[in-house]
């Protein structure tokens, strides 16, 4: 098993014991400890991080499981690491921060669904490796979102739908409304804060820059600074105190990167100072209004709540329906509507779910020696794999892994290649993997040419 090492100066953080993979060992054995750094691995006796899922501004976050739960559960540790030299002061600034992020994730978390959970929170003392030293490690553990923040989204599939963009909006303002009205401030918002769920719900992350509004009076104007460049409003980067609206503000500049695929610096008019973004989006105009009072320089004329937000979007989608129609996007519910699929996912889908059921077809025949039973059963197998993937319990990495195991099972036992050489078992399936990219294509095409008369 690997064990990556949290101590950031450490020349080889990758651990591998080949005795940690038997599963009796892993729950009993006391500590392990990194071979290059002497750093104990698992830590509080308990949590194993496996890799490193990035570096914030404040610390790393690596991936691990939780030895003591039956199915190694995975989760995040977030270690305190801040990055440069920090005055004592801005480290102890610093280090509240990350302290309140746990405090607010226990409170926040455990009420609110689109908010990750916190597992646990302690700190580590260590021989540091400077011979004589000792170094103060701080750990938080929360649950892991099993997804994609919406920058990589952004990066892999390109701009956001209009509708896509409402979605988003829609699902994260109850969460913002949730947040203000506990007393907090996100104060971070941003694509890469925002993480879809494979199940499709958006969660709300990193609450390290969170300032509880009712400490803001006893705060030094200035004095954390933490912010994101080109999302905080003008009252955060100038250190003034900050408001509901200073979260609306960066929702808003973050709905206006997903729509137009641009960095927000090709966004905003420095010479005129606002923001000019109209012409790279085709949005309507009642959402366009809305966004761009968001986006208000002065917090004042901008809306004051994410209810308030929420109500205008309301207004602004909802056409009176007739009484027989079925519901509008705007009005199901976010977490029913996984996120759209690009046409190279969903052709990508199609062909490993084909190619998966010509093997499960051909071994299935082997058994049965019945072409109606084997064609049936795969066909069914197969319905369940694509329902798996439109609702996204699957996507196509899972399928790739399947048919890496049905191929296997099938090259391994002779007794199920209903007497086809190892060259015919693949082209039957490739021909059934081709034949699930022209369906679905042609499906498609029919869908668009449907929708464009209709
Ligand atoms: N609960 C979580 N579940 C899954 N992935 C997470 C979770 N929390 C953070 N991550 C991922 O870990 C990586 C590092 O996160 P972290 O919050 O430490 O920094 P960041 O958001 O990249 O930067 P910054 O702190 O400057 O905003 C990011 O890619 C983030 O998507």
């Amino acid at each position: 098993m690997k064990v990556y090492c949290t101590r950031s100066s450490c020349p080889r953080p990758q651990n591998h014991f080949a005795d940690l993979d038997d599963s009796a060992t892993l729950k009993t054995i006391q500590q392990k400890y990194c071979t290059a750094c002497g750093m104990p691995l698992i830590l509080v006796g308990r949590y194993l991080p496996l890799r490193l899922l990035g570096k914030g501004g404040f610390g790393a976050a690596f991936l691990a499981r939780d030895r003591y739960t039956p199915g190694m559960r995975r989760c995040v540790v977030k270690q305190f690491q801040p990055a440069g030299y920090l005055t004592p002061t801005q480290l102890q600034i610093a280090q509240q921060l990350f302290e309140r992020e746990a405090a607010v994730l226990e409170e926040l978390g455990s009420q609110n669904d689109q908010i990750p959970d916190l597992y646990a929170f302690f700190e580590l003392t260590v021989q540091s490796l400077q011979p004589g030293g000792q170094d103060k490690f701080f750990y938080l553990v929360q649950e892991y979102i099993d997804g994609k923040n919406l920058e990589e989204e952004l990066e892999e599939k390109g701009k956001f739908s209009p509708n896509e963009v409402v979605e988003v909006l829609q699902a994260i303002l109850p969460v913002l409304q949730f947040v203000h009205e506990h007393g907090s401030i996100h104060r971070d918002i941003k694509p890469s804060n925002i993480m879809r769920h494979r199940n499709g719900r958006l969660y709300l992350l990193d609450f390290g820059a969170v300032k509880q509004v009712t400490t803001a009076a006893t705060q030094t104007k200035g004095s954390t600074g933490i912010y994101s460049q080109g999302y905080a409003p003008p009252e955060q980067m100038s250190g003034g105190d900050v408001y509901p609206s200073t979260d609306l503000y960066a929702l808003a500049v973050t709905a206006l990167v997903l729509l137009t695929g641009k960095k927000t610096v090709e966004l905003f008019d420095v010479y005129n100072n606002r923001w000019h973004w109209r012409t790279h989006a085709d949005i309507a105009p009642a959402i366009a209004d809305i966004l761009d009072r968001m986006l208000s320089i002065t917090p004042n004329q901008r809306f004051h709540s994410a209810q308030e937000v929420l109500t205008a979007i309301a207004a602004a989608t909802t056409a009176p329906p007739p009484v027989t129609s079925p519901p509008t996007p705007a009005t199901v519910p976010y977490f029913h509507q996984p996120a759209a699929f690009s046409l190279l996912e969903l052709l990508a889908g199609a062909g490993l779910s084909g190619f998966a059921g010509g093997l499960l077809a051909i071994a299935l025949y082997s058994l049965v020696q019945s072409s109606a039973i084997a064609l049936g059963v795969a066909g069914l197998i197969l319905g369940m794999l694509i329902i798996a993937q439109t609702r996204r319990w699957l996507d196509a990495k899972d399928i790739l892994i399947l048919v890496g195991i049905l191929l296997a099972i099938i090259l391994f036992v002779p007794a199920l290649q209903s007497g086809l050489t190892i060259h015919n078992i693949l082209f039957l399936a490739l021909v059934a993997g081709a034949a699930a990219i022209a369906l679905t294509a042609l499906f498609r095409l029919v869908y668009k040419l449907l929708a464009s008369i209709f």
